[in-house]
């Protein structure tokens, strides 16, 4: 091999090496940008889950945040949407309900409380909270953290049935708002006092028979023992006086829980009407299902599917004897009589 064949060959290997150095440059180059590119985003956009536990991923802490469940300190989150909403002037919060469903048990007041929060601008408690009856001495800023999140403009709402026969919960909820709306769903109180009854054999399946129960003696022509709790409840006159003490009749909108299933639109437009809001809730969101015997919905909140309430909810009553269901109705006709003269409405139990 003579001298200029061999300076060629290195001439060209030298050019090879730097092209390929150039190239590795190039692509290394390429490959740190992308990786600094994509950083930032993993850090702008923290898992939405439903849990407030921090999850490690990527070797970093990520903050775990609902955007409807969370705390008022999530606002600080920099999730795209919380921007969003922040950028429009919107703010979550947990405030304190500005309407009640105060009663009374057994009335269809989990219908209620499912049919209106179908609003956009409605948000509910899921549970029933029991602030003004069995929690209150945990005071109010615990309340409030029972609360949904709620945007500008959201109404928020809460139905313990039990409010509506504590003795103390007129003058607790006039304390926390004056101007807290009541809603009461109302039903046929022989019927109600069946379902109560009913849904007390399924915790206690070895409990005496109504008719045993309902009479100071146990038998039918003798005294209605009003000391028994199905009973008792079913005075309603009784009840609504002592929330008449601190509440204008105007705050107050009784629903019939008879149409609320017969026909739950017409009820549902009502409550919208008393609670300010746009008739959004109509008929169109409601089915009637044959097997349940009752309305059922095509959505809700938590369900994209048509759906019906729980299982304990439009249970089988049992047998009574038509003779006890008639002194029932007798012995309830005057005070129901003086419940239509206090809300101006016959409710046209017989
Ligand atoms: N759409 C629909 N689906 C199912 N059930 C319905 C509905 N609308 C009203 N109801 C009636 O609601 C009764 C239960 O009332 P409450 O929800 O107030 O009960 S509770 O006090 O919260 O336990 C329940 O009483 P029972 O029939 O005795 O189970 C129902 O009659």
């Amino acid at each position: 091999m003579d001298v200029s064949m061999s300076r060629k060959i290195i001439f060209t290997f030298i050019i090879l090496a730097a092209i390929s150095f150039y190239i590795t440059l190039l692509f290394n180059w390429c490959l740190i940008s992308n990786v600094s590119k994509s950083l930032p985003i993993w850090q702008n956009n923290p898992i939405i889950h439903n849990d407030d536990t921090p999850l490690m991923q990527y070797s970093t802490s990520v903050r775990v945040v609902s955007l409807l469940e969370g705390n008022d300190t999530d606002l600080n989150d920099i999730s795209p949407k919380y921007r969003l909403l922040r950028e429009q002037g919107l703010k979550a919060e947990r405030q304190y309900p500005n309407a009640l469903i105060i009663g009374v048990k057994k009335g269809g007041t989990r219908a209620l409380l499912e049919f209106i929060r179908i609003h956009p601008d409605v948000r509910a408690a899921g549970s029933e909270v029991h602030f003004f009856d069995k929690n209150y001495h945990r005071g109010l800023q615990w309340y409030r953290s029972h609360m949904p999140l709620t945007l500008e403009g959201q109404l928020t709402i809460e139905k313990t049935p039990s409010y509506f026969i504590t003795k103390e919960a007129p003058w607790r909820v006039q304390m926390m708002n004056p101007s807290t709306k009541l809603l009461v769903v109302v039903r046929d109180p022989v019927t109600r006092a069946v379902s109560d009854y009913t849904q007390a054999t399924s915790k206690k399946p070895d409990l005496k028979r109504f008719e045993d129960l309902v009479f100071i003696n146990g038998t039918v022509g003798s005294i209605v023992d009003t000391s028994w709790g199905p009973i008792k409840l079913g005075l309603y006159y009784k009840y609504l006086s002592r929330w008449l003490k601190f509440f204008p009749f105007s705050q107050l909108l009784f629903i019939s829980g008879e149409r609320l299933i017969l026909d739950p639109a017409v009820e549902l437009k009502r409550v919208q009407d008393f609670l300010g809001l746009k008739r959004v809730v109509t008929e169109k969101h409601f089915y009637f299902n044959a097997t349940k015997g009752f309305p059922c919905l095509f959505k809700s909140e938590g369900h994209s599917a048509p759906h019906c309430l729980g299982k304990t909810k439009g249970r089988n009553h049992p047998f009574i004897d038509p003779r006890v269901l008639q002194r029932l109705r007798d012995f309830y006709r005057p005070f129901n009589l003086r419940f239509y003269q206090m809300t101006g409405i016959n409710f046209g139990w017989v």
